[in-house]
């Protein structure tokens, strides 16, 4: 079995007097690409928060790559996990390429008199076509598209050579094909790094990359399920994650939820 990457064990987190998440037990291991779907509030940005090496549980433990919260350097852990928020809080107008420069630095500006060396250059360079923004790298982070601000922070993300790659809702506020492009984007990961191990949270299950291969569903701070994403998400899982009768159907590698109608002919 691949090495493991991540494991929560009987994770709890309380925060003003109220309890959050009411013990959530996770292993990701290298290679496996999760999914972590629940409804709005349900905690999966408190549990991506641990995931990242921000926040640590109130009781349980976190290992993150081998070192565990409280007990590890939190700075250096973050060094090697990749985590691409489409919030990311830049302010000024670098380049594509200074951009996923920032990834070396773990900076959201290029830090004064910092230069990076040939070859970060040319890694740079890499990602930028790997992630379909061949020609682009000269252009500034106003005027890109959503879609390729999402591409550039995934390309700065990986650029530190994380095992961990975390993605916070990536197809947020992206059109149908912005979001396609996308999702074929990180199917592609699969192939040029295939020992990279991810997280995607999302609420759509229409917003899953194809190479989703676990997934982790919650709803009220509680696990509703678990494990292989065949098993994990079902009509039943959803169904009960999002208090609302769901169906379930998957194409073509494809998942998709709408609700279930029984239909007026039917009913007749
Ligand atoms: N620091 C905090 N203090 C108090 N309450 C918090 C804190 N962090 C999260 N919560 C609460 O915990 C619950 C879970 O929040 P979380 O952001 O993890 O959910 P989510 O599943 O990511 O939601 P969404 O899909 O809306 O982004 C929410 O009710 C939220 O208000």
């Amino acid at each position: 079995m691949s090495e493991v990457v991540l494991r929560l064990t009987d994770v709890v987190f309380r925060r003003q007097g109220k309890e959050i998440l009411h013990g959530v037990n996770l292993t990701v291991r290298a290679g496996e690409h999760w999914a972590l779907l629940g409804p709005n509030g349900a905690g999966k940005s408190t549990i991506l928060g641990f995931c990242g090496a921000v926040t640590h549980p109130t009781t349980g433990t976190v290992d993150v790559l081998g070192g565990r919260l409280g007990r590890v350097e939190l700075q250096a852990l973050r060094r090697s996990i990749g985590h691409v928020d489409p919030r990311h809080p830049l302010r000024s107008p670098l380049t594509i390429r200074e951009v996923v420069l920032t990834g070396v630095t773990g900076s959201i500006d290029t830090p004064p008199r910092w230069q990076p060396t040939p070859e970060q250059l040319e890694q740079a360079d890499e990602l930028i076509a790997l992630l379909g923004l061949d020609g682009k790298a000269g252009e500034r982070w106003p005027t890109l598209s959503q879609g390729e601000r999402g591409r550039a922070l995934i390309a700065r993300a990986l650029i530190s050579d994380p095992r961990l790659l975390l993605l916070d809702e990536p197809s947020t506020g992206l059109d149908v094909a912005a979001r396609e492009q996308l999702l074929e984007t990180i199917d592609l990961l699969t192939r040029t790094h295939p020992r990279l191990a991810s997280i995607v949270v999302t609420h759509h299950l229409e917003e899953l990359p194809e190479t989703t291969t676990h997934a982790l569903l919650i709803a009220d701070g509680a696990v509703v399920s678990s494990g292989p994403i065949e098993q994990a998400v079902t009509t039943a899982s959803i169904s009960r994650a999002f208090g609302h009768p769901i169906r379930v159907d998957r194409h073509d590698g494809r998942w998709s939820a709408r609700a279930a109608r029984t239909r007026s002919t039917e009913v007749a």
